[in-house]
């Protein structure tokens, strides 16, 4: 046979399969109508068990690869029977209720930042919001607190550098207040080292800021010879140096707080990576998706079986999504069993997206959607 003709009958197998399918999935629509019925789950563990391990052995030498492929089916099939039983209506309603104007239109809004006056956060706030009546938090979760008390409407904190990571303490603050994501921006970041007047880079001994400030210039640090020492901020390790007042003690912060604190800067941009840039969120109680939100955030945990994380991935691939982040938390209360946080670009308000959603919404052990958010890249250098 030649190439064409093999072609011409795998073209004619491939309608076979086409019809084979929709028969099937037909068939699976029944099912859900006698769930419907009955009260039935759609999922039913000990059936797809015994039809995989029926095509396993049928299948012969094929065995595994014929798994894979019935039981993507079945996984198409659950999702058509979550479909048609509502499966996912709670996600739905929230997406629904949640539309809302750009939240850069909003005049006056509460807005709780990370840091000191001049901190990054800060600088990324007045990015994401006009005329904000802002208040500063030492710590992360403070942010998180002052929401919860309502003190402030929004919150905006650090959330991924690009060359540190992503800051862990931040996402496992969002899985236990469950607030959601209604705005992003990417910042470049350019690090000074400051401290008080009369010190030089030769009088430093002690580097003051927060861990992934210190990670991204570490080697800037490690050059100097002097010691790297945690502090809660790069605002607060700005504002504290200066009122040490030892020139034996400088900070890693931006330009605006070295000023701001009246330091001088000894060095300019020390960060490792010259194109250091940070993600901020606005985090809120209450999930708003503005018209031209254009990524989705999500958390969930799968089930303790091979290939499930697999299986959750392959419908983002097969419905073209493409994800932009992907990062795992250890769930504290049971153990090296995980939190997955997923990025991907889309809107939830279309109907591929929503299907999905809803139903991993009702399959996976834990699911929370985190939000639907514009993310802007900022052109300023990170100053403020
Ligand atoms: O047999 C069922 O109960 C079905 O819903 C059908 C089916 C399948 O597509 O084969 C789908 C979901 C269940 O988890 C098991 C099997």
């Amino acid at each position: 046979m030649t190439l064409d003709e093999i072609r011409k009958e795998i073209d004619s197998i491939d309608e076979q399969l086409l019809s084979l399918f929709e028969r099937r999935m037909q068939a699976a629509v029944e099912v859900a109508k006698i769930k419907q019925k009955t009260g039935q789950p759609v999922f039913n563990a000990k059936r797809e068990e015994e039809v995989l391990s029926h095509v396993g052995e049928a299948a012969g030498n094929l065995g595994s690869s014929a798994k894979i492929v019935f039981q993507t089916m079945m996984d198409v099939s659950r999702s058509l029977q979550h479909n048609i039983l509502g499966g996912g209506m709670p996600l739905k309603h929230l997406v629904d209720e949640a539309a809302c104007e750009p939240l850069s239109g909003l005049h006056g809004a509460l807005v709780a930042c990370y840091g000191e006056s001049g901190s990054y956060s800060h600088a990324a706030a007045t990015q994401m919001f006009q005329d904000a009546r802002l208040s500063f938090c030492p710590q992360f979760s403070n942010v998180f607190d002052a929401i919860q008390s309502g003190d402030a409407d929004y919150g905006v904190i650090p959330v991924e550098n690009s060359t540190a990571g992503s800051v862990t303490e931040v996402y496992d603050l969002l899985i236990r207040h469950q607030f959601y994501i209604v705005s992003a921006v990417k910042m470049p970041i350019d690090h000074c080292l400051c401290a008080p007047k009369g010190a030089s880079l030769e009088t430093i001994q002690k580097v003051y800021s927060h861990p992934q400030a210190l990670r991204q210039c570490s080697s800037f640090v490690s050059s100097l010879g002097a010691e790297p020492i945690q502090y809660a901020s790069t605002s607060t390790a700005a504002k504290t140096v200066a009122q040490w007042n030892d020139i034996t003690k400088a900070a890693i912060a931006s330009k605006e707080a070295a000023k701001q604190y009246g330091c001088v800067i000894l060095e300019d941009s020390i960060q490792n990576q010259k194109n250091n840039c940070t993600r901020f969120v606005a985090i809120s109680r209450k999930l708003h998706i503005e018209p031209s939100a254009n990524k989705i955030s999500l958390v969930f945990s799968i089930p303790h079986t091979t290939g499930s994380l697999y299986r959750v991935l392959a419908n983002f691939a097969a419905l073209g999504f493409n994800l932009t982040k992907i990062e795992s938390r250890p769930i504290q209360e049971s153990r090296f069993e995980y939190y997955f946080y997923l990025d991907f670009l889309g809107n939830a308000v279309g109907d591929d997206t929503l299907h999905l959603l809803r139903w991993l919404s009702e399959e996976l052990p834990y699911f929370a959607f985190l939000g639907n958010y514009p993310e802007q890249t900022s052109g300023a250098n990170g100053e403020a």
